[in-house]
């Protein structure tokens, strides 16, 4: 079958057991999914649950339907990375090979201190932490004297946080420019710099949404720029954009958390229009996965599940959508990182009579490839189709 529009959905790190090559990322045994499952008093996805989520993997309280609505599978990540620009890349038809450069010890004296003097102000931390523990620890010392917060984590990131009072947002903006075009040469590349905005007094901050990310544009074209040269839409919400760098983007949508990345989506439903309309929903991840908050990420994903029926109302026919994950990142696993898993692949359209099983994807760039199949443009140099198996 051949749709018209194609509608993407990435749960954010909702991934579905760990990959062979796991014990390579120390993350043996990760299971978001279904350790939430397991953990969370009163679990049950019974939206997600018709589709056939619980066809792809035993989960608690997910059976396996007898007849699913969708067909399903899972993926394997071939890239060496388990961050989010490695996973929606590689969805895309990108293989990673090299791992983007990491900072497990912070950044370099000579970076740093570059950077302060073209931001005029001085640097705190610099060193791997977890978002909100670091203003805990930091965020008091910030507001006394301006000074800007600067931390990574096993993702290939350069995070500034500041007070919304204390930095202006357009100064912390300007700021991440400078990070930005530093951390743009070889010598201390990094994938992405993001603006952490946060407001409130010590002891009770909260980070806006006023988070912005600066991503390195990816390294070939991806999907997505076929199908703008083939004169195609390509829909980018929530922070797809950001995580493409804007690259085969025909229209861009920011979104203030899942339940308005669920809202414009199905505001996508309406138009009419040829190509992918494509959200990712970050909550999962940032709010709960890197929190470490199993319960937090089960009501989200009870959440979620709720806005299925709404979904499937808004699909026409001609109309494919697609639910996946771009990692793991289990909050019951040690640390507060990403873990290495397969992410789940559950493909609705009207008029599925028997659904089947597409097995596991040797790549996530089998999505990509089934994309590009479906609209006839250039494949990716990685992946199989799908297409037949819809
Ligand atoms: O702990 P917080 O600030 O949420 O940061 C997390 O979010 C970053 C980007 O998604 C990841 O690299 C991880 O560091
Ligand atoms: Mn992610
Ligand atoms: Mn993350």
């Amino acid at each position: 079958m051949r749709f018209s529009r194609i509608f993407l959905i990435v749960m954010d790190s909702v991934g579905i057991g760990e990959l062979p090559d796991a014990p390579k990322f120390r993350d043996e045994g990760a299971h978001t999914l279904g350790h939430i499952a397991e953990r969370v008093e009163g679990f049950k996805l019974p939206h997600l649950e018709k589709l056939g989520l619980g066809n792809i993997a035993p989960l608690k309280n997910v059976p396996a339907a007898s007849a699913p609505l969708a067909h399903y599978g899972k993926m394997q990540e071939i890239s060496m990375g388990k961050d989010t620009t490695t996973g929606h890349w590689e969805i895309m038809g990108l293989h990673v090979s090299t791992p983007f450069n990491t900072y497990p010890d912070g950044f370099p004296a000579s970076l740093i201190s570059e950077f302060e003097q073209r931001i005029g102000r001085k640097v705190l931390g610099n060193k791997v932490a977890s978002g909100t523990d670091i203003l805990d620890e930091l965020g008091e010392e910030h507001m006394k004297t301006g000074n800007v917060i600067v931390y990574t984590s096993a993702d290939s990131v350069f995070q500034v946080a500041a007070h919304e009072d204390v930095i202006p947002l357009e100064e912390l903006y300007r700021i991440c420019e400078i990070a930005r075009e530093l951390t743009l040469r070889d010598e201390y590349a990094v994938t992405r710099v993001i603006a952490r905005p946060f407001v409130g007094e010590p002891g009770n901050f909260s980070r806006t949404s006023n988070r912005h990310d600066y991503s390195v544009k990816p390294f070939s074209p991806t999907v997505m720029n076929h199908l703008q040269d083939a004169g195609l839409t390509s829909i980018a919400i929530g922070k797809i954009s950001d995580i493409y760098a804007e690259e085969g983007i025909t229209k861009s949508i920011r979104t203030k958390d899942n339940m308005d990345g669920v809202d414009q989506l199905l505001g996508t439903m309406k138009e009419s229009f040829k190509g992918l309309s494509f959200v990712n929903l970050v909550d999962f991840d940032a709010k709960f996965g890197h929190r470490r908050d199993p319960q937090g990420y089960g009501e989200a994903l009870m959440e979620f599940d709720s806005r299925i029926p709404e979904l499937l109302a808004a699909l026409q026919d001609g109309d494919l959508l697609v639910i996946t994950a771009d990692h793991g990142n289990d909050p019951v696993h040690h640390g507060t990182d990403h873990t290495r898993e397969y992410v789940p692949l559950l493909a609705y359209h009207k008029g599925i009579a028997q659904a089947h099983n597409l097995g596991i994807r040797e790549t996530f760039a089998d999505l990509g490839a089934t994309i590009a199949d479906n609209f006839e443009v250039k494949a990716p140099a990685i992946g199989k189709s799908f297409l037949s198996g819809l």
